[in-house]
């Protein structure tokens, strides 16, 4: 190793200067340090990121302009193809070193594989490591070498080794870049934000980069862990983290929350079964990563193949159902809040999350595909590895499901979750004035409310789920 050196670190889901190995093996081991961000969504198809995403990529690429200046750097933004653009400036700028964080979705893994072999074929020093989770995929598996399909004998396995996992890398604050200016694109230039102003509902409710996360976070700590056990199921309270976007983009690292987890238990023992419930979420979003990593297949097709012979709607029997879903216009009163919630801040709560995608699978009997694509495009926190786990989950087709027979009902949920009708109030004022019964079940066609009466009859629509259920599990037998 020659201080003299030049080092690329490409950044990518780990917009951060704290707990970012890449970027502090940059600075420690060379010279100088460029920072670079390239913009390539067609690599990322069929998932090329949805709209939602790209309004908090621009925001959160804006920070990230914002912190590298305070350290001394600039950070250059360039578009795709990669492998190409990482060529040109590597001609442009004689760099010696390429750093990154791994990403373990499939595209990525192989373009990233592909880049690795071209680039050490050329003379470049190319280190990667792990900076977006708790535990590397391919280092965990069962006593028969083989991957976990259990959510519970996977998290016991991982958290026996976390007490392994070292504190969190400071925050590089001081990055010597080349003197010679290079020229960038700048976070404009990429056209993330939409043309139509949609997004008046995002910026009230987000603020992204970094600082933001860490705020975030420490809000959580402060207000939201000490009863996160009990309220993280309402939708209407403040009651869980809301970091998913953060952690997406990698504003924040697993490793720095597992050890601000760490310090709260040392502070305050009292908040163990929160602690614990918290934990197993973050090993909800290992093992989504872990279940993507080990079945690619799993972001395009049931995991459980039987499923692949269920009767699901076809597109033109869908077509009116699937909108009225997405509008928040079912008459289902939580699952249109949800929608709406969803549509207008890119965000719905988990709980929610389960009955929509509850009622669309099962109840309207629409493929999970479609339900993932529209979350895709909405969610600000899309995350291949999350959404399908989700997704599959919801339907009952993927590895440590929900059974397909557990079918949501979403009048008793509401009454469990919502009692007093507050979520579905906010996000659906027409119905401020309504009683628990309509809150609850949708409205009567003699109701005034200028709100739609349910597309479907639950009781009937689960039956018709169970007998396609019935159906798939007696071919089997045949
Ligand atoms: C149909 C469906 C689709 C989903 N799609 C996504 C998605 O695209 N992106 C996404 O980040 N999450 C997704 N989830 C998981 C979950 O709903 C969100 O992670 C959670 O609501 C985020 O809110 P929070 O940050 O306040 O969570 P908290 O309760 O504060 O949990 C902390 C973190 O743990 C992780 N986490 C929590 N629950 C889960 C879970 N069930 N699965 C995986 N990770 C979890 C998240 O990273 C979250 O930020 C989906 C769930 C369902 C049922």
């Amino acid at each position: 190793m020659d201080r003299t050196d030049t080092a690329l670190v490409w950044f990518r889901r780990d917009l951060r200067l704290a707990d970012n190995p890449a970027l502090t093996a940059a600075v420690n081991q060379c010279a100088r340090v460029i920072p670079l961000y390239i913009h390539a969504p067609d690599e990322a198809a069929p998932w090329i990121p949805g709209r939602a995403s790209n309004w908090w990529l621009h925001h959160s690429l804006c920070a990230l302009q914002r912190e590298l200046h305070q350290a001394g750097a600039k950070l250059i933004i360039a578009t795709g193809p990669t492998l190409e653009r990482l060529q040109h400036i590597v001609r442009q700028t004689g760099a010696t070193h390429l750093f990154w964080n791994r990403n373990y979705d499939p595209t990525s893994m192989s373009r990233d594989r592909d880049i690795k072999q071209r680039l050490t074929g050329q003379g470049l020093s190319c280190q990667s490591f792990n900076a977006n989770l708790l535990s590397e995929p391919a280092s965990i598996l069962t006593g028969q070498g083989t991957p976990y399909k259990v959510f519970g004998a996977y998290w016991r396995t991982v958290s026996g080794q976390l007490h392994q996992i070292p504190p969190p890398l400071p925050p590089v604050r001081r990055i010597s870049s080349p003197s010679k200016d290079l020229p960038t694109l700048s976070p404009g230039d990429l056209a993330l934000l939409p043309r139509i102003p949609w997004d008046g509902g995002f910026h009230s409710v987000w603020q992204t980069g970094e600082q933001a996360a860490l705020e975030r976070w420490e809000q959580f700590l402060l207000h939201a862990l000490p009863a996160y056990d009990r309220l993280r199921d309402f939708p209407d309270r403040d009651g869980t983290s809301r970091l998913s976007p953060h952690l997406h983009f990698g504003e924040i690292s697993p490793r720095q929350l597992l050890w601000g987890l760490r310090q709260q238990a040392d502070q305050s023992p009292a908040t163990v079964t929160h602690l614990e419930r918290i934990h197993s979420q973050l090993g909800w979003r290992e093992f989504a990563h872990y279940i993507l990593y080990h079945s690619p297949r799993s972001a395009n097709q049931s995991l459980d193949r039987r499923f692949e012979k269920l009767a699901w709607k076809a597109d033109d029997e869908q077509d009116a159902e699937l909108q009225a879903w997405q509008r928040g216009e079912t008459g289902i009163p939580i699952v249109d809040a949800g929608m709406r919630e969803l549509w207008q801040t890119g965000w719905m709560h988990n709980r929610v999350r389960m009955l929509v995608a509850s009622l669309l699978t099962k109840n309207l009997g629409v493929h999970w595909l479609q339900g993932a694509r529209w979350f895709w495009d909405t969610l600000v926190d899309a995350d291949l590895a999350n959404n399908s786990l989700g997704w599959q989950w919801s339907a009952g087709c993927g590895v440590d499901a929900a059974p397909y027979f557990r079918i949501f009902n979403p009048a008793t949920q509401a009454k469990r979750f919502d009692p007093e009708g507050r979520y579905i109030k906010r996000w659906l004022p027409e119905l401020t004035g309504a009683g628990k019964n309509v809150l609850y079940s949708g409205r009567l066609s003699d109701e005034p409310f200028d709100y739609p009466l349910p597309i479907l009859d639950l009781s009937r629509s689960r039956r018709d789920a169970l007998q396609r259920w019935e159906r798939i599990k007696r071919q089997q037998r045949e």
